[in-house]
């Protein structure tokens, strides 16, 4: 929770989390992730209701990647509504395109436990080698990484050491 006591409430969070339980709603949600897509509209605003109405969230709470179109942020407007609350403030960041696809280049996912999100720096050894550092992964323990080159594929292979 962030300070004031407010959950701080990511879909991209509670999917990874259904995905890891492996729930009917982490299967589907993982088939548009793997994509590279965006989760459906109507898994995504069912899921984004039904955690804003628990009652951690009853005082407040602050939303991380919802509404992220025009229909989520009607449905969102629409619950607030029905609830007769209204938004305090968004926040509207601006990060240099750079950044971004830095950011976005160095992101690492976990294959099997796809909850495992990390951001990695990359750096290219002599022999034009890609290597990764910044590891957070348990599965990293006791085995010998091979990662793909940074670019397209962000997937996170491990494979037994020899
Ligand atoms: N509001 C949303 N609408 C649809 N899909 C979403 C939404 N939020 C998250 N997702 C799905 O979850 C994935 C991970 O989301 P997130 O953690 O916010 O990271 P990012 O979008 O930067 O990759 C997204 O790529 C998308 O597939």
């Amino acid at each position: 929770m962030p300070g004031g006591g407010i959950p701080h409430i990511s879909t991209g969070d509670l999917f990874r989390a259904n995905i890891s339980r492996q729930t009917g709603l982490g299967k589907l949600a993982k088939v548009s992730m793997d994509a590279g897509n965006l989760v459906p509209d109507e898994l995504t605003i069912a899921m984004a209701k039904d955690r804003i109405q628990q009652r951690d969230a009853e005082n407040g709470f602050l939303l991380d990647g919802f509404p992220r179109n025009v229909s989520q942020a009607e449905a969102l407007d629409e619950l607030l509504k029905t609830e007769g609350s209204k938004l305090d403030a968004v926040l509207d960041l601006e990060v240099p395109g750079g950044e971004v696809i830095k950011r976005i280049a160095g992101r690492r996912i976990c294959r099997s436990r796809s909850a495992h999100v990390d951001e990695v720096m990359w750096t290219r050894s002599r022999g034009g080698r890609w290597k990764s550092s910044n590891a957070a992964c348990p599965m990293r323990s006791g085995r010998r990484q091979s990662v793909s080159r940074p670019g397209r594929t962000r997937t996170w292979r491990s494979r037994p050491a020899p």
